[in-house]
């Protein structure tokens, strides 16, 4: 039998926000998509509503907030892809409830992150961001005061998760201790130890790395009495999400000079594009290294980044599966098996599968395989069927209580 697409790919459209990398506009046309539109910057408010709203998939990064109501003004929308670790920008319910599922590559660039962490620790160990901003005007202060080494010190890092772990191994080689904080019980690689609590790694550690993701446990995680309780010359480093550090705290304690140094990537609010201005009050601190939330932008991230969720988006496009979604039942299928597929999103209420399979049996349709995943808001049924039952396997499906979206795949 030959595939037949509900949708042919060419009607299919994407559309990849924040300048995605061009590997993922190269795996898209190569699998036969050719509706793929992609902006440099991200957008906002009806700018954003209407780039999105015929759109079959859409791409974003760090940027782009797909909040409940955006996501509510685009109708067509099957399948979101963060191409980035993060998702706190996307209303991950909203989406599962409109039957969309969202990826992400949750390690394509937790490589980068983990070197700028490691050569900012150095730098600022070493004081060379004053020292720098002194010669750029022109001044030469030679001197070994309040500069370090690292070797010796201590490395408390906070989330000790895919980044934290790789550079807690990177600063061992650099002879650092390194402690952790976290909120699951974590297996400790190398020497690493944990901490029983936040305060005690703050107190500890001559270097803070932050590492938690946005949730409202992280939000201004590191305010006023978490600075005061890091040691006197600490540094403090964030290259997380900008929420999760209080940045009049931050001030507050660079201005006393309680704190050594810190480098920041992350802000509360972050320009849109390139052509924006940043506005912060730590623009006045030569002992703050601040860059624009480039922790994951290097080539081979970036490059790996798209063709990681470019896959997965044309995955789920071809075959159905959500293997890895962040928000929705997860359910790896098999390719084309020569049946038709069906696949049906429902909101995860008792019985919805038993009216399926009531109503196939009753207008005789023979089931070859059926795959169902749930969590707790949402259902995902996947059928397939012989070809010639396939309109009416629709129809059966559509009519069935619940039911957020059905599509039949081919
Ligand atoms: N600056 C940048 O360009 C980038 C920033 N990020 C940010 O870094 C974050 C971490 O990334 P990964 O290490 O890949 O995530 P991950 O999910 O592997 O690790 C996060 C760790 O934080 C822990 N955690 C969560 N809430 C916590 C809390 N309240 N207190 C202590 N620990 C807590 C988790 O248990 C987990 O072990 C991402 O969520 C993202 O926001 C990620 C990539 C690039
Ligand atoms: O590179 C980006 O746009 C975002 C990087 C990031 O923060 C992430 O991967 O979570």
């Amino acid at each position: 039998m030959t595939a037949r697409l509900s949708l042919d790919k060419d009607k299919v459209k994407f559309v990849l926000l924040e300048g995605i990398h061009a590997s993922a506009v190269e795996a898209l046309h190569h699998d036969g998509y050719g509706q793929v539109v992609s902006h440099g910057k991200a957008l906002t408010d009806a700018d954003l509503v209407e780039a999105i709203a015929d759109a079959h998939f859409v791409g974003i990064r760090s940027r782009t907030q797909l909040t409940a109501e955006v996501l509510a003004q685009a109708p067509k929308l099957v399948g979101i892809g963060c191409f980035c670790i993060g998702t706190n920008q996307v209303d991950l319910l909203a989406a599962a409830r409109q039957g969309v599922p969202v990826f992400n590559a949750p390690f394509s660039n937790t490589r980068s992150v983990a070197e700028l962490v490691l050569g900012e620790i150095i730098m600022l160990m070493r004081g060379i961001p004053e020292k720098n901003a002194i010669l750029h005007r022109g001044g030469w202060v030679k001197s070994a005061a309040n500069s370090y080494e690292v070797r010796g010190k201590t490395l408390g890092i906070v989330g000790y998760g895919h980044i934290g772990t790789q550079i807690g191994v990177l600063a061992e080689q650099l002879g650092m201790s390194v402690l952790f904080y976290d909120i699951e019980t974590k297996l400790a690689l190398g020497n690493a130890r944990p901490t029983i609590s936040l305060e005690e790694l703050l107190a500890s550690a001559d270097v803070v790395s932050l590492h938690v993701p946005e949730t409202p446990a992280t939000q201004n995680m590191i305010g006023v009495d978490q600075l005061a309780r890091m040691k006197p010359g600490a540094t403090l480093i964030n290259a997380s999400r900008g929420t999760v550090v209080d940045i009049d705290a931050l001030v507050a304690a660079l201005e006393s000079g309680h704190l050594h140094g810190a480098a920041i990537d992350v802000f509360p609010e972050e320009p849109k594009g390139n052509d924006a201005t940043f506005v912060s009050p730590l623009i006045h601190f030569e002992n703050v290294l601040l860059t624009p939330h480039i922790g994951g932008s290097t080539s081979e991230a970036q490059a790996s980044i798209g063709r990681e969720v470019a896959a997965k988006l044309i995955r789920y496009s071809n075959n159905g599966s959500t293997a890895s979604a962040v928000n929705f039942p997860e359910v790896s299928l098999p390719e084309h098996t020569g049946k038709c597929r069906l696949l049906h999103i429902h909101r995860n209420v008792p019985g919805v599968l038993a009216r399926i399979n009531e109503r196939f049996s009753r207008v005789g349709i023979n089931i070859a395989a059926q795959f169902l995943q749930t969590t707790a808001e949402v259902g995902y049924v996947v059928i397939d069927v012989d070809a010639t039952a396939s309109q009416i396997a629709l129809d059966e499906l559509n009519a069935i209580d619940g039911t957020i979206r059905c599509r039949l795949l081919y």
